[in-house]
């Protein structure tokens, strides 16, 4: 059964650019990168429900779902609002987020899905009408089918026969909600819903479709634990600078109470568009299409909109535009990376949006920098840099913890590094970590009205 040990199969170029780069890029970590986490995590809503009651909703849920074989849902004290669903927990079978259960059958007819259609697959979603590319003449309603995944990207849209590919991955079973004529014969509504029920998938992460509402939101561990770091309180005044969709943005604005100002920046109009529409109820964000790299003002009058003067922020995050490497499984590289231009083009606007954040946060103040990448250029060079260009700033300890220390680099030792944290796990044996995120914890403490009692970490 073939499966992928590289994002790059499609793009060898890029990935020996990717390996001069980054000497971690070991053949370990892109067999990693294809693999999908096996831990589902959501976080709650602690304006709207207590986490203790939503953990009793979700259990019920699986319970309903998959009777007694339901997986087990646990919080951890270090972040009580994160909701984690792990099927091989205390299990010695499926270790490492594989269910070898899960085998294609050369009974069952076949249904072919697009790359990152079958990335979402593997970490639980169904399959929504638009995301079939192919289903087989004949297949009935109710029918149990094979999943698989087009590598080649060579599978047309409404192919009807069985696509034939030495590169198309089995991705799991599922069963049929929709048949051929409500998927591609209407001409005048595009098809919506679920069309194909998934059953199980070869990751073992149970096909539960997003069950986001307005009590919790399906996020990665990472992004959880990075505004953690960022240990934002009620009556801050924080930006958050790469704001959009915003999932972040909303969890600031929770443990902050919704009191204070939270100023959400992104360059792209529908981008922020998309996240007013959800989250513009928090009464302390305030959003603004605006391009970071200008943030800060010439001046430093009093400005409530965007540019802001100097040292106005306490807590800034900064969650960078990046190559996206991280983002698991990655079945076919990341659809924002097309040439090696693109891979190295990533640094030199980080670096940007890093020196302006330096710029406008307040003495004493705390800045993460993360990204969902796996590239030192994009990481740890970009805090080595960090450190020399700008000597009023150190790091401090990135905590909780959760993830790992971040790679050492000739200028960067490892007492600094262990400061870090990156997601990622070379020796493959936490592979429940969803995505790599390397957070920088910052506090510019050398400045002269720098305040003694802020004692944020
Ligand atoms: C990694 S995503 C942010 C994800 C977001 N923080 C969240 O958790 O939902 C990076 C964002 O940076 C935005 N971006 C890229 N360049 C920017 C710039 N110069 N100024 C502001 N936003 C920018 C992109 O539009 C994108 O929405």
């Amino acid at each position: 059964m073939f499966y992928p040990k590289t994002p790059f199969l499609r793009k060898p170029q890029l990935e020996k650019e990717l390996l001069k780069i980054n000497v971690a890029a070991l053949p370990e970590l892109l067999e990693w990168l294809c693999q999908a986490p096996s831990l589902t995590t959501y976080r709650v809503n602690t304006l709207t429900i207590d986490p203790k009651d939503y953990l009793h909703k979700l259990e019920q849920t699986l319970v309903d779902r998959f009777g007694q074989r339901a997986p087990k849902v646990f919080r951890i004290p270090d972040i009580p609002e994160m909701m984690c669903i792990d099927p091989f927990k205390d299990q010695s079978s499926g270790k490492g987020g594989k269910d070898d259960k899960c085998q294609p059958s050369t009974t069952r007819r076949e249904i072919i899905v697009d790359t990152s259609c079958g990335a979402a697959l593997l970490r639980g979603s169904h399959i929504y009408a638009p995301g079939v590319l192919a289903m087989e003449t004949g297949t009935q309603l109710h029918e149990c089918v094979d999943v698989y995944a087009d590598v080649e990207g060579n599978c047309k849209r409404g192919t009807a026969t069985r696509y034939e590919s030495s590169e198309k991955i089995f991705i799991g079973i599922g069963i049929v909600k929709m048949q051929r004529y409500q998927l591609y014969n209407n001409q005048k509504d595009s098809p919506s819903g679920i069309a194909i029920q998934m059953q199980s998938t070869v990751s073992g992460v149970p096909s539960l479709g997003d069950l986001s509402d307005a009590y919790g939101l399906l996020q990665n561990l990472p992004s959880m634990v990075c505004v953690r770091v960022l240990n934002p309180q009620p009556g801050d005044r924080v930006l958050d600078m790469c704001a959009a969709p915003g999932n972040k943005t909303s969890h600031i604005a929770e443990l902050m109470r919704d009191q204070g100002v939270l100023v959400a920046l992104d360059n792209s109009k529908s981008r922020i568009k998309a996240m007013q529409s959800r989250i513009g109820h928090y009464k302390c964000i305030q959003s603004h299409v605006f391009d970071s790299t200008k943030a800060l003002a010439e001046h430093n009058d009093q400005h409530n909109d965007p540019p802001f003067s100097s040292a106005s922020f306490d807590r800034i995050l900064l969650d960078a535009p990046c190559s996206g490497i991280g983002n698991r499984p990655q079945l076919s590289c990341a659809s924002q990376l097309k040439t090696a231009k693109d891979l190295k083009s990533y640094p030199n606007i980080q670096r940007r949006l890093f020196g302006q954040a330096v710029h406008l946060l307040r003495p004493g103040g705390t800045l993460v920098y993360s990204t969902c990448t796996v590239t030192e250029a994009e990481c740890e060079e970009i805090v080595e840099w960090a450190l020399r260009k700008f000597p009023e700033i150190h790091l401090l300890d990135a905590v909780p913890r959760l993830g790992h220390s971040g790679l050492s680099l000739p200028n960067f030792d490892q007492d600094q590094a262990k400061l870090l944290q990156r997601f990622e796990n070379l020796a493959m044996e936490m592979k429940e970590k969803a995505l790599l995120s390397l957070h920088v914890c910052m506090d510019n403490n050398n400045i002269e009205d720098f305040d003694d009692d802020d004692d944020d970490h």
